[in-house]
């Protein structure tokens, strides 16, 4: 199991992205360890997506290394052999619902004040295609469309309607069914699921690999724009102003 935890919501920093890509390639590495259930051990949040201050106010440079993270963290995680479940136990929206959305797998709990989407579009920034394509292999090309356009952060029972997660659980029986799932996937045989995954995801991770570099000049020069960064540091102000 691996737990995200870096209170108070877990957002995708450059060290966390970084912990988690090395946590994930050493469980990938053990011949062992055939499945992973990602979780959070923050209450009510899975993941608050990435950090915020990481694009904003920092220097080409700094954009281009946590760029480099975040497709680092997509690429584990879509491509990775091991089964993966995402026991989503809190609200997960952008870069934490991408997290879960990369699994093979989603159990949320049945908690309606939980949401999860890729809610970019309501910072006034664009999910880039990788973003995307996760989405539409997971709902549908129709469901990602007006999901992503409105920047929908849908809630729990709503995300299940959509197919945006497999299924509901009571939030006390999250990691229990999670379980469950788990072994049910692992009775069948690695090799015959592996290349099954593989034939599935293999297009939508290949084109990001043939355009990586390309994809983050233009996540530096958009997040560079100062009509960008000034939504950025409007989308942070109200995430204050709402607290107090
Ligand atoms: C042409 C195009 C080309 C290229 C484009 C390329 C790329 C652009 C796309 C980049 C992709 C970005 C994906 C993302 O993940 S962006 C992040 C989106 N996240 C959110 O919108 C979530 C915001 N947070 C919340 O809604 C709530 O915090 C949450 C529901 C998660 C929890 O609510 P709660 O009431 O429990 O806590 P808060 O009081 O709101 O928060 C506590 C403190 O944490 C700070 N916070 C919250 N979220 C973030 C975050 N994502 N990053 C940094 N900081 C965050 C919040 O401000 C509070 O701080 P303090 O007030 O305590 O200082």
């Amino acid at each position: 199991m691996m737990k995200l935890k870096s209170p108070p919501v877990n957002s995708l920093s450059l060290e966390l992205l970084t912990e988690f890509a090395i946590s994930l390639e050493k469980l990938e590495n053990n011949r062992a360890c055939r499945g992973v259930i990602i979780t959070s051990s923050v209450p009510k949040i899975f993941s608050s997506g990435l950090d915020i201050t990481e694009m904003c106010g920092k220097s080409m440079e700094h954009y281009t290394e946590f760029w480099r993270a975040v497709q680092e963290i997509w690429l584990r995680v879509y491509s990775s052999s091991m089964v993966t479940v995402a026991a989503v136990n809190g609200s997960s929206p952008a870069g934490g619902c991408l997290i879960a959305l990369s699994c093979d797998y989603r159990i949320m709990a049945e908690n309606p004040k939980f949401s999860i989407g890729l809610n970019e579009a309501q910072l006034g920034i664009v999910a880039p295609f990788w973003f995307k394509d996760t989405f539409v292999n997971v709902v549908g090309h129709r469901i990602a469309e007006r999901s992503l356009q409105l920047g929908s952060l849908h809630s729990a029972p709503e995300a299940h309607k959509l197919g945006l997660v497999d299924e509901l659980v009571p939030e006390e029986k999250l990691m229990e069914k999670a379980a469950a799932v788990m072994a049910q996937w692992l009775a069948l045989p690695d090799h015959a699921r592996q290349l099954t995954k593989t034939m599935m995801r293999k297009p939508v991770v290949d084109r990001l690999v043939a355009h990586r570099e390309e994809d983050i000049k233009n996540f530096v020069t958009f997040i560079s724009k100062e009509s960008i960064q000034k939504s950025l540091r409007m989308y942070m102000e109200m995430l204050k102003k709402r607290k107090s």
